[in-house]
């Protein structure tokens, strides 16, 4: 696990930024595509934006495919949609084709919408193991990522697929890829910053003993790639040296 951390938010977009433009470059040189997985929330909007900017001429985007590690059961013209959130900042910018968009179908019901996700991804990999080239990550202050919250049946799912979850706290169903199959890719790297996320990040990374039903970011341990922390000093203050 690599840890790093920045002091300006400038800097940490403008790392991150590079190091997705790095592993697209080297993805796209061996396999001819870079396979993308997207986060959601309002972490991501300012690297989307640098990727979509000072990011435009330096890979051929024609040879990315985007998808969403999780998705908001609303339609995709609602503001929470993640789908809607990527389209505005990076993929209409960046002029995407929409067979390169894994959008997730909402207005199937969550659980079917999750069948025909999965279904999308293995045909999208030829039926073979799916693993992605990078998986974006963000973190929520209760300590869950993609979908992933706690104390929900998600945590303990420990199958490689995309489920429906109903997160009782938001009264309300997501549609999420599990752990199993988050930590089957090559590179993973959480974007997390903000003071607010101080007291999760203390525990997801700084205990000993793991307790992933109440912090769920601690199931992510990718199997053979690499975990990468792309953080801040208000994030990090509280972890121990
Ligand atoms: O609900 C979600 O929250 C997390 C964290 O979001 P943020 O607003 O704190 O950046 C995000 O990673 C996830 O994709 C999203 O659906």
């Amino acid at each position: 696990m690599n840890l790093l951390i920045y002091k300006t938010l400038e800097e940490l977009n403008q790392d991150l930024a590079d190091y997705v433009i790095k592993i697209a470059e080297m993805s796209i040189e061996e396999n001819d595509r870079f396979n993308f997985v997207l986060t959601g929330g309002s972490s991501p909007k300012a690297l989307y934006h640098f990727l979509a900017t000072e990011g435009q001429h330096r890979i051929d985007w024609e040879k990315v495919y985007f998808f969403f590690g999780d998705e908001r059961n609303v339609p995709a013209n609602d503001d929470n949609y993640n789908g809607l959130m990527a389209k505005k900042t990076i993929l209409d910018p960046l002029g995407i084709k929409e067979d390169h968009i894994f959008y997730v179908d909402t207005t199937l019901a969550p659980e079917k919408a999750a069948i025909e996700y999965k279904k999308a991804i293995d045909k999208h990999f030829n039926g073979e193991d799916p693993v992605f080239d990078l998986i974006l990550l963000g973190m929520g202050d209760d300590a869950h990522t993609a979908s992933i919250f706690p104390h929900t049946t998600l945590v303990k799912d420990e199958e490689v697929n995309v489920a429906a979850v109903y997160v009782e706290k938001l009264d309300t169903y997501r549609i999420s890829f599990t752990a199993a199959l988050i930590n089957k890719a090559d590179n993973i790297a959480f974007l997390v910053f903000g003071e607010n996320k101080a007291e999760a990040l203390k525990h997801v990374i700084g205990d000993a003993e793991k307790n992933p039903d109440l912090y769920p970011s601690q199931l992510i341990d990718p199997i053979d790639g690499k975990l990468t922390w792309f953080t801040d000093v208000a994030a990090t203050k509280l972890l121990e040296d």
